[in-house]
């Protein structure tokens, strides 16, 4: 029995299916989706999960191998003459995969979306049945294979970037809620390197976006490659430089471009508008989980390192990375650290934030952090930015998923909720575990009848919506 008194369906994506017969996928971001779900009522928490019926799923379901060019595996051509209809094919976007493994949004108009990086991954499911509904398309003439992972979605509007491949760039497009229609808002061209940044995400204020261009970049090589490279379908250009460019959301004209640190980052924790007592904003601080600029990450992620813990500290570092960027024609933001790794454990990914603050002045963010030695992430830390400090859950051997921040109906303080996050105990069985936002401490833990598989993403679905 949950003592928890707010009702609604916690829904989490992410690669849940990593084996076809014989054949076992080596990258944590090539299994097929899974999506869980756990509803809460009266004080009660019912599960259920299910594949997602992607085109890349069914047909490696009945092909028994991989058909689709996934995050680091591609179909094996049969001759050379297969090898080019497959270079045709990628180029045309139909090689792409569809294995929607990555995150799932609730859209202002009650939706629910799970979405990975190519376009055509963008899949509507029933958050009760979790049915596979239909396929998401854009309604618009923007195109673009590839996007952003994570869109802005609020109510009333969706926010995406969309790479630009062949002259580098991004370009930014809003669609409201209701509508399958981008608007193109603006375009940013690339300041270095042969190809865009690689953009998992992007953060927002009330005013801009945020266009991040890191000197990990799309690589239009490694993409035509049948076996994965070191960093896969991405290459490192250290020497392009790295930049962070503001966009208005109003005019679409850029109102910053700075040059700052090398970053190596998958997710934006938030953002916003920094003011001086006249009340002009005189930069963006934007922060995000940052892996020191080192790439390891990736190959961190690996299934074979991920299956083997040998007791050797093996994950690289990461910490809270604080970007401010000055809106006074500077040429260069900063990028530091927003509090000592030390305290979460120099492990940092996997984030969320009460959503009542996005884009706005923040203070608490909810991530996965670090209880070393490791191979992953082993804890939930809830980041105090304003203290900075962090408090900590970890049970030996367990290994949580998002802690995903869930507001109190009719709450007024920031952490005034629970952050649910699902956990794989240490002897292979799982339950869902609800912390207390404000303390970090437990309130209730509803345990699943099997085992499930790590995940990604979640979002939540109040029950009277
Ligand atoms: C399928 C194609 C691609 C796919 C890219 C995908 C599926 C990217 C997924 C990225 C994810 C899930 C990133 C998550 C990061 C999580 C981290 C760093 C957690 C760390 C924990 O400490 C492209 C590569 C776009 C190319 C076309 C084909
Ligand atoms: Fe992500």
């Amino acid at each position: 029995m949950l003592q928890y008194n707010t009702d609604g369906t916690y829904l989490r994506n992410g690669p849940g299916l990593w084996d076809l017969g014989d054949y076992g996928f080596r990258h944590l971001f090539d299994g097929y989706a899974t999506l869980v779900r756990v509803s809460f009522r009266d004080g009660h928490a019912v599960g259920a999960h299910r594949q997602i019926e992607s085109e890349a799923y069914k047909a490696a379901r009945r092909h028994g191998k991989v058909c689709y060019r996934e995050f680091s595996e591609v179909p094996k051509p049969d001759s050379f003459k297969s090898f080019v209809g497959q270079l045709a094919s990628l180029l045309s976007g139909n090689s792409l995969t569809d294995n929607s493994n990555t995150g799932v949004v609730r859209l202002g108009d009650g939706r629910v979306l799970c979405l990975t990086e190519t376009v055509k991954g963008s899949i509507v499911v029933d958050p009760d049945t979790l049915d596979t509904v239909s396929k998401f398309e854009y309604e618009d003439k923007l195109g673009g294979l590839i996007h952003s992972a994570h869109p802005i979605v609020t109510d009333t509007e969706f926010w995406t970037l969309i790479p630009d491949l062949i002259r580098p760039g991004y370009v930014v497009a809003r669609m409201d809620a209701g509508s399958n229609e981008r608007q193109f808002v603006g375009r940013v061209d690339c300041r270095g390197g042969p190809a865009p940044g690689w953009v998992h995400s992007f953060p927002v204020t009330e005013n801009y976006v945020v266009v991040p261009e890191m000197p990990l970049r799309y690589c239009a090589a490694n993409l035509l490659r049948a076996e994965p490279t070191p960093l896969y379908k991405f290459q490192w250009h250290l020497e392009s430089g790295s930049y962070m460019h503001v966009m208005c959301k109003a005019s679409g004209k850029i109102v910053a471009s700075v040059e700052v640190p090398p970053f190596v980052t998958f997710h934006f924790i938030n953002a916003y508008e920094e003011k001086d007592e006249e009340g002009r904003v005189t930069a963006i601080i934007a922060d995000c989980c940052e892996h020191n600029a080192d790439t390891s990450i990736l190959d961190n992620l690996r299934l074979h390192n991920l299956r083997a813990f040998t007791g050797e500290d093996v994950l690289t570092d990461a910490r809270v990375g604080r970007f401010r960027i000055p809106l006074d024609g500077s040429p260069f933001g900063e990028l530091e650290a927003a509090l000592d790794p030390e305290e979460h454990g120099r492990g940092m990914d996997m984030c969320s934030i009460n959503p009542a603050h996005l884009g706005k002045e923040y203070r608490y963010a909810y991530a996965c952090g670090a209880r070393r030695p490791c191979n992953f992430p082993n804890t939930l830390t809830k980041i105090d930015l304003v203290e900075k400090t962090a408090k900590n859950w970890y049970e030996e051997g367990a290994v949580p998923s998002e802690p995903y921040f869930v507001a109190r109906p009719g709450a007024l303080e920031e952490d005034d909720g629970v952050a649910i996050s699902m956990v794989s105990a240490k002897d292979g069985s799982g339950y869902a575990l609800v912390l207390d936002a404000k303390t970090f401490k437990e309130i209730a833990r509803a345990k699943f009848p099997y085992g499930l598989p790590y995940g990604l993403h979640c979002c939540w679905v109040p029950r009277d919506k």
